[in-house]
């Protein structure tokens, strides 16, 4: 077939396709008005997995698995538009790899809010501003996001999916040299990352280190002075123009982050590959064995923990403390519940959700 054959046939396929989508909207459009009807939640990821994982089983043509998740994920937030915009806050700014998080779920068209802090994201879903925020909560090498943790603790929002982003870094620079550089701009956390690089080809005597709220800001200091150089993203390398001297510098290139979408009086219907969130204020946990009983709990009923971190409970001048607690299954499955019951007043349920790792 020769290329005019070729692309005669794309044009027909691509004039199926427009009527199919049109028609997948025609129905999108009723299940916003239902949903309007039952002022029942718009985002439902829960069932945007269950759609992928069909079409993942089903498929036997040349897509991959990322190139249909892709394409779906880009079409359900067409859908949610259609249904209700929805303004969905990330901690910015552009160019982060929070941004990048936040595209991935809620496509190219959303309309977002970029926010400088992580507490703004958090206030922005509280008062209305924002449907959703999308926060840092962990990294595989650095561990937990402290602040996105205690915000969990302190304001009344749930989480409503997880998802991972792999991490790489960039060195960008305008010096022409690496010994002009006199000041290196980036996140705290992006220095512990790239820390062997850093050891490597910089001496701390000379070139001073300054955190900055996000690796997008870095990039943008640095692309203003000669002498200095940014940790950053290459998304935001490449939006403010500046020269990348060296790709790749984290430490290790396993390096993932786990972000949290966050929601409001959200909750999800519940599915088999569910992850529940809870704090859990445990009273006297200075005394022996409360952490123990607490987690022979999990373990008598065969619930999978798959994370715990303490936090200070800030209370006067004592080590008191709370657990951030995470472990497989859904809040409504009855071994679950049970715990929750068990403990109530004692533990907060933060959200259950599609379990992505
Ligand atoms: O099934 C729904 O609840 C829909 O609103 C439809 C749809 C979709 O496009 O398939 C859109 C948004 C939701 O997040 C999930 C699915």
């Amino acid at each position: 077939m020769d290329l005019k054959a070729i692309r005669n046939q794309i044009d027909t396929i691509d004039n199926e396709l427009l009527v199919l989508l049109n028609k997948r909207m025609e129905l999108v459009k009723q299940v916003g008005s239902l949903k309007r009807a039952e002022k029942s939640v718009i985002y439902r990821p829960e069932r945007e997995q269950e759609i992928l994982r069909r079409l993942e089983d089903l498929n036997d043509g040349l897509l991959t698995k990322s190139a249909i998740e892709a394409i779906y994920l880009e079409i359900f937030a067409v859908s949610r538009n259609l249904e209700l915009p929805q303004r969905v806050a990330f901690l910015g700014p552009e160019g982060s790899f929070t941004h990048q998080a936040a595209e991935s779920r809620f496509g190219g068209m959303g309309e977002y809010l970029v926010l400088p802090t992580i507490r703004s994201v958090f206030d922005s879903v509280e008062t209305g501003r924002a449907a959703f925020g999308v926060v840092p909560v962990e990294n595989n090498q650095e561990g937990i996001v402290p602040e996105t943790v205690d915000l969990l603790r302190e304001k009344e929002l749930q989480i409503a999916a997880e998802l991972y982003l792999s991490i790489h870094f960039t060195l960008v620079s305008k010096a022409d040299s690496l010994k002009d550089i006199k000041v290196i701009y980036s996140k705290d956390i992006a220095f512990r990352q790239c820390s062997v690089f850093l050891r490597e080809y910089f001496d701390e005597n000379v070139v001073e280190f300054i955190p900055v709220d996000s690796t997008s800001k870095a990039a943008k200091l640095a692309a203003g002075e000669p002498t200095s150089a940014a940790i950053c993203s290459s998304i935001s390398a490449k939006l403010t123009g500046i020269p990348v001297l060296f790709d790749n510098i984290e430490n290790s290139d396993q390096n993932r982050t786990r972000f949290l979408i966050l929601g409001k009086d959200f909750k999800n219907q519940p599915t088999s590959r569910d992850k529940t969130t809870i704090i859990a204020n445990l009273p006297h946990t200075n005394s022996p064995g409360v952490l123990f009983r607490f987690l022979k709990e999990f373990n008598d009923r065969g619930i999978n923990l798959t994370k715990i971190e303490s936090r200070p409970s800030r209370n006067g001048s004592d080590f008191g403390f709370w657990f951030f607690v995470e472990f497989e299954g859904n809040s409504s499955d009855p071994a679950i519940r049970q715990i929750m019951d068990m403990h109530e007043g004692h533990l907060k349920w933060l959200g259950s959700y599609v379990r992505m790792s």
